[in-house]
């Protein structure tokens, strides 16, 4: 698709304008804060590297700033929205960058990324709270032969999340997010971005993560990955003999694998994990 050059587009307003113009106050219940600092939204639409006719799908664009930083790096982005308030805004975006956005007035829980967006989209959102994380764990459960359909992952979350998502063995934050987004991905904190970003600005610091999808190990399938995290990790100061009692096969696992039972789920790498899915699935 033919990138329109910046000087035919028309101009769009600052986003604290078009917030006060449409009537946009923040609802919370739809975790809504938003980014204004187009500067900012631009760094976060660098992440994933160049997006010049990439197919890129972005949950949650409300009134349209990252968006607009999406659309300036010259992505065809499909983009879905739950807040119908912010529908005539994005209508003006739409309209300065013509024919790169579709936007779908909807709930993104329940929109097929993967048909509306197309094979090899570049998935960039900041996204509200309270469905990141399902919105996460589904992207990263995907068909995986050898690589998902989508690209990569470009996510704002909060930093306790953002945290989880990274954590190494060892730490408070390691558990069933890290093992499953680390088996699947390259993820890394990307940027830290401060609460004074967001109008309003929320109650804690922000981060964005990006995931990179790796080949999946082979041999392993995923509901036995999330049985033997969710065992582990269901009862995580216990030791793995006491936690992993109940699911079948999995002490012997750890026995084949000379993985001392007496050892908490929290001190296993994710290669440990994925060992023991490896034997659970055979
Ligand atoms: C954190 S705000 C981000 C807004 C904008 N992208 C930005 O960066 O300023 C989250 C957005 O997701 C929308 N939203 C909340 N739940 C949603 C859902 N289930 N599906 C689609 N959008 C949703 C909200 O209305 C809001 O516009």
């Amino acid at each position: 698709m033919a990138d329109t050059p910046s000087a035919q587009r028309p101009a769009l307003p600052p986003l604290r304008d078009v917030i006060a113009r449409h009537g946009l106050a923040a609802s919370k219940a739809l975790g809504q804060n938003f980014l204004l600092d187009e500067q900012l939204l631009d760094r976060i639409a660098a992440i994933p590297g160049p997006l010049k006719d990439a197919p890129a799908f972005e949950v949650g664009p409300g009134p349209g700033g990252l968006t607009r930083a999406i659309l300036r790096a010259g992505a065809r982005l499909v983009a879905v929205e739950r807040d119908d308030r912010c529908l005539p805004a994005l209508a003006e975006v739409q309209e300065a960058f013509p024919g790169q956005l579709r936007v779908i007035a909807g709930d993104a829980m329940q929109v097929d990324a993967r048909a509306e967006a197309g094979e090899g989209a570049h998935i960039i959102a900041n996204l509200p709270y309270n469905v990141g994380t399902p919105l996460l764990v589904g992207w990263l459960s995907a068909d995986w032969s050898p690589l998902p359909w989508w690209s990569s992952l470009t996510l704002m979350f909060q930093m306790e999340v953002a945290e989880r998502i990274v954590a190494k063995p060892g730490t408070d934050h390691y558990g069933r997010l890290a093992v499953l987004s680390q088996w699947r991905s390259d993820a890394r904190v990307a940027m830290k971005v401060h609460r004074s970003a967001f109008t309003p600005p929320p109650k804690v610091m922000s981060a964005v993560v990006h995931l990179t999808p790796k080949p999946a190990p082979e041999g392993v399938a995923l509901k036995h990955l999330e049985r033997v995290t969710a065992a582990a990790f269901g009862q995580r100061r216990k030791m793995l003999r006491q936690s992993l009692k109940g699911l079948p096969g999995a002490l012997d696992a750890l026995a084949q694998l000379g993985v001392d039972p007496q050892r908490r789920a929290e001190t296993l790498s994710v290669a440990d994990f994925v060992n023991v899915a490896r034997i659970l699935s055979a």
